[in-house]
């Protein structure tokens, strides 16, 4: 006996029940004509994960299960082919519904399993939304015995041990689970344990996408029964994988092609690539917009934005400051031309002159300070919003982690934009990736996208003579490390002293990271690409007496 099972790997849009179900029909009518028995789509794939606080909304429910119907229906003529489809299931006389997968064959839902682990940790809030099933879910394909799991449940020993008691031959799990660095790798371990607990083998089916601040990086995969990788789908693209399933001797063997895992660097530019193009792309903008200063970060989020949308979507504008020095306006013009993408140029000073002469009354006598600073980030703010209305492209923002951490960035200045492309990279990777960029050309739009020199100099906002970043911050090593130790790990102020930093700079770095939650609150989303970023994975009090 040999069993085709496909895995729907698919870019499904929060919200768009027609159009999710319509892909789900089409994949199934290609897994059909190619011989599979078995469709397994991923987690909530008809409403996209997560639908939030759509969920909790009666007429989003009725029609995910109209939308349930309309799959069931459209497909009953795939004779043969069971899907199993991931979709919420209203439960009758409760508030919350169940995370669902149903079973479809020949036109009906011949049962549904709810999922039992529902995460409520890090960007997770299943607990609002869903009420947990108890039973395991065990149905029959060509004679082999498949259990159901939904992604959390397969991070727990429980569920699966209870399908493999309920007689499964083969679990088949549905996910969302979204990237950040070394994510793929870590659920093939996680899944592996469950091999081991079980003796069972795993087809894993996962989504591809970018949804607001997440990524789902697909690398859908099958485990054999010893825990090696029979099977992987590519990373950050739709795709259809295919997995043999044969009986040989009493025991399954799984096969399909296995597609390798790409190293840290070029995972991240491809989920930060996705990340924007599925931004931009599915809420409509016609393009992007930003501004490019000659430094470091402006430069990365272009190279991104051409890679994600090409040339054409993408429009830079340098704003000189007198204090802009002449290298940033030639290495800004100098990248524009190697990526083609339309450039101009829009002086600032007129309009920083008019904003002290209408204020000069109230500063008499004032020293000029970070106000003076945060005017001319607001007038760019400002053109770059302007050109956006007008025009209707997305303002790209360029703060990366460590200022987002520190607050080193202005409120309505170089804050103001709809999407923060790199405010999950702490300042010592934005570097890594643009030398990485440079080397490698993953999207076709040619090395060396960024020219040396901006990679090079020592970092300056130019919004007085001769700054520095580290004339404010401590060396960007140190402050990365702090960041780091203080926001994904949890350690303390203590902690980080014993392990050998400056006691002083750690109570600095800290306590920026504390008074600056105001502005995260204010901040643009922007793709998550850590175990924890300042996004949902982060909620802090913004009025809070607490500091250690
Ligand atoms: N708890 C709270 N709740 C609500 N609002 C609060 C607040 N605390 C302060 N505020 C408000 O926030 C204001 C201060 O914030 P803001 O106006 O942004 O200004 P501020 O943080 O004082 O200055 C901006 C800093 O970012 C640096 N910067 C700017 C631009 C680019 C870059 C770069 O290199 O990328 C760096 C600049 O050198 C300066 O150190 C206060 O005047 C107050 O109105
Ligand atoms: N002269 C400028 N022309 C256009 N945009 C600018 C200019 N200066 C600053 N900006 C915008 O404001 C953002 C913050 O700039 P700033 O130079 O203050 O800090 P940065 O974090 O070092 O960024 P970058 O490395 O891009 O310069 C820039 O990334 C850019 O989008
Ligand atoms: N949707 C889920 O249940 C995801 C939870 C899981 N631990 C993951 O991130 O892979």
């Amino acid at each position: 006996m040999t069993l085709s099972i496909c895995t729907a790997q698919l870019n499904f849009v929060v919200g768009d029940l027609p159009g999710n179900a319509q892909k789900i029909i089409v994949a199934a009518r290609a897994a059909h004509a190619a011989g599979a028995r078995l469709l397994l789509t991923p987690e909530l794939a008809l409403c996209g994960y997560s639908a939030e606080d759509l969920l909790l909304r009666p007429a989003f429910l009725a029609a995910c299960e109209a939308a349930v119907q309309t799959v069931a229906r459209e497909t009953a003529d795939l004779t043969g082919l069971v899907i199993v489809l991931g979709h919420p299931q209203r439960v009758a006389g409760a508030r919350l519904c169940h995370n669902a997968a149903s079973v479809l064959r020949h036109g009906v839902v011949e049962c549904s399993y709810a999922k039992q682990a529902l995460p409520n940790y890090h960007v997770f809030d299943e607990q609002r939304y869903f009420t947990p099933g108890q039973a395991p879910c065990v149905f029959e394909v060509e004679g082999l015995r498949i259990g159901l799991l939904v992604c959390e449940d397969a991070w727990q020993a429980g569920p699966a041990q209870q399908a493999a008691q309920a007689g499964a031959q083969l679990l088949a799990v549905i996910n969302a689970s979204p990237f950040h660095a070394d994510k793929p790798a870590q659920r093939e371990a996680v899944l592996r344990q469950r091999v081991q607990e079980t003796g069972l083998p795993v087809v894993y089916a996962h989504m591809v996408g970018g949804q607001d601040e997440l990524v789902f990086d697909g690398h859908s995969f099958a485990l054999g029964a010893d825990g090696a990788v029979a099977a992987r789908a590519p990373g950050f693209e739709e795709s259809l994988m295919s997995v043999q399933v044969t009986a040989q001797a009493g025991a399954l063997a799984l096969r399909g092609d296995v597609q390798p895992l790409a190293g840290a660097p070029e995972q991240l530019w491809r989920a930060l690539v996705l990340g924007v193009r599925d931004y931009v792309g599915k809420n409509g903008f016609p393009g992007v917009l930003l501004g490019l200063s000659g430094g470091i970060d402006s430069a990365l989020v272009l190279a991104i934005a051409v890679d994600a949308l090409g040339a054409s979507k993408v429009r830079t504008v340098m704003m000189p400051s007198p204090y802009t020095a002449d290298i940033s306006w030639i290495d800004a013009r100098d990248m524009a031309e190697r990526l083609h993408v339309a450039y101009e140029e829009i002086a600032i000073a007129p309009q920083f002159e008019a904003f002290k002469a209408a204020l000069a009354a109230d500063f008499a006598g004032r020293a000029e300070d970070t106000t003076e600073e945060n005017l001319q980030a607001r007038i760019r703010g400002t053109l770059l919003m302007a050109l956006s209305n007008k025009f209707g492209s997305v303002v790209l923002t360029t703060g990366n982690k460590s200022e987002m951490a520190t607050g080193y960035c202005t409120l309505y200045g170089d804050m103001a934009g709809g999407f923060a492309v790199i405010k999950d990279l702490v300042k010592t990777q934005v570097f890594a990736l643009a030398n990485w960029r440079n080397a490698n050309d993953p999207f076709g739009t040619g090395v060396n996208p960024i020219p040396e020199r901006i990679i090079t100099r020592p970092p300056s906002a130019e919004l007085r003579p001769d700054q520095k970043d580290q004339d404010s911050l401590p060396p960007y090593d140190v402050l990365d490390a702090i960041v780091e130790r203080y926001m994904e790990n949890d350690e303390s102020v203590n902690d980080i002293v014993a392990a050998g930093f400056d006691p002083a700079d750690v109570e600095r770095v800290t306590r920026l990271i504390q008074i600056n939650e105001h502005k995260r609150r204010q901040a643009p989303i922007g793709v998550r690409l850590t175990r924890r970023s300042f996004g949902k994975d982060w909620r802090y009090p913004i009025t809070n007496k607490f500091r250690a």
